[in-house]
Parts: C-alpha cells; sequence; structure tokens
C-alpha cells in the first residue's frame, strides 16, 4: 500500500497500514526486541522521578540530541539495521531524519501518557514517522487542550497501529492535537514503536 492521507482537522496524517511486508517486519521486531540497547529510565512529573512504564533507547547522527521529560539524550550510533530502516522511511515519506526514539511496550500495562512531540529541538514545523511492530495497541489523538478555547474542538481519533503499519504525522498536528498510548487490560505481546525524527538545527 502506500500512505494515505487521514482525514483530521487541523491535522496532516498520512498512515500506510501495510508499509513493511510481515517477514520484513517479523524479522526486524525479533532483531530490534534483542539488538537495542533498550532502558527504563526514569521521568520526572510534578517533581517526582519515577520509572517510564516502558523501556526506550535513542539513536541517531552524533548531532541529535535530544531533551525531553527534563533528560538529556545523547544518541547511540546506527545500527545497520536501523540505518536502513531510516532510508527507508526517508523514501516513503519523502522527509529527512536524523535520529529515532525507541518504545518498547512489553505488554499491556505499559503505555505513553498525552503529550505533542513540540520541544524546541524538533523545530516549528516537525515531521515525525511513527513505525509499528509487533501488537497492534490503539494510538489515541485528542484535540490539544489549550488549542482550541475559542472554537469547537474536534472529536478525538483511535487508530490501531498494526505491525509493519507508518503513521507519518506533519505539521501542524503537533501544534493542534496530543496524542497516547494507553494501557490496555488485553492479555497481549509486546509492541515496539520506533518515531524517526529530526532534531537540532533545521536544514
Ligand atoms: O508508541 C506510539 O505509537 C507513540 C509513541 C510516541 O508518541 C512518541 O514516541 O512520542
Ligand atoms: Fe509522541
Amino acid at each position: 500500500m502506500a500512505l494515505t492521507s487521514l482525514p483530521l482537522p487541523h491535522a496532516n496524517l498520512l498512515f500506510d497500514p501495510t508499509f513493511l511486508p510481515t517477514p520484513v517486519a517479523d524479522t526486524l521486531l525479533e532483531q530490534l526486541m534483542t539488538e537495542v540497547a533498550w532502558e527504563q529510565r526514569n521521568i520526572r512529573i510534578f517533581g517526582q522521578e519515577m520509572p517510564q512504564p516502558r523501556l526506550t533507547a535513542w539513536y541517531g547522527d552524533p548531532a541529535a540530541r535530544y531533551t525531553y521529560s527534563g533528560l538529556t539524550w545523547d544518541p547511540l550510533p546506527w545500527t545497520p539495521a536501523l540505518l536502513a530502516l531510516r532510508h527507508r522511511v526517508e523514501a516513503a515519506t519523502q522527509t529527512p531524519f536524523n535520529s529515532v526514539l525507541l518504545n518498547h511496550y512489553r505488554d499491556g500495562r505499559d503505555s505513553m501518557g498525552w503529550h505533542a512531540d513540540d520541544e524546541p529541538e524538533l523545530g516549528p514545523a516537525p515531521a515525525i514517522a511513527s513505525l509499528s511492530l509487533g501488537a497492534t495497541r490503539r494510538f489515541r489523538l485528542r484535540p490539544h487542550p489549550t488549542h482550541f478555547r475559542t472554537q469547537p474542538a474536534p472529536a478525538p481519533l483511535g487508530l490501531d497501529l498494526p505491525h509493519g503499519s507508518l503513521l507519518l504525522m506533519r505539521a501542524p498536528t503537533q501544534q493542534h492535537w496530543q496524542h497516547a498510548l494507553p494501557k490496555t487490560a488485553r492479555p497481549i505481546g509486546p509492541r515496539l514503536n520506533l518515531t524517526f525524527r529530526w532534531v537540532g538545527p533545521q536544514t
């Protein structure tokens, strides 16, 4: 399939549910589960340190330093598998990326809370390509609470992100919407998500 536009107001979302052929996605899932330097880092929420409810890793060009939830991330050097995937995602999206944030949701108890990827390092008009592997999880989008005070807010959206799918979030999505990966009570296996980003000086 190809990237197809999703109709969401004040956003620019493109989705390909079958971006990677299943055998390619299967191999990558297994390889990344074992070769990536997964860590459970602490985040600071309202002044309190707590472990993130997922494992993470940050790979990229040496210049791609990133501050996020009060943590500074120095990228690990690209592995051959991640570099090949970056090139594949760049070709499909016609967008350059210099880094990737990997999230490993071990089961339905792992999650990501509501946020927008709007850190200054991402620039004023970020494009983020999100590749999913493993268990299908529901990705949720809701209108940014502070951005719809004077006009009616659009309805939230839930989107299942299957094994091998690619979601491209272009500007102005992060400006007007937040997203999250909620916990689920369903007994499910692990899921990996890779968000390719451009951080640092914009070209
Ligand atoms: O796991 C996902 O699908 C979302 C990840 C995400 O929002 C992020 O890494 O910023
Ligand atoms: Fe995000």
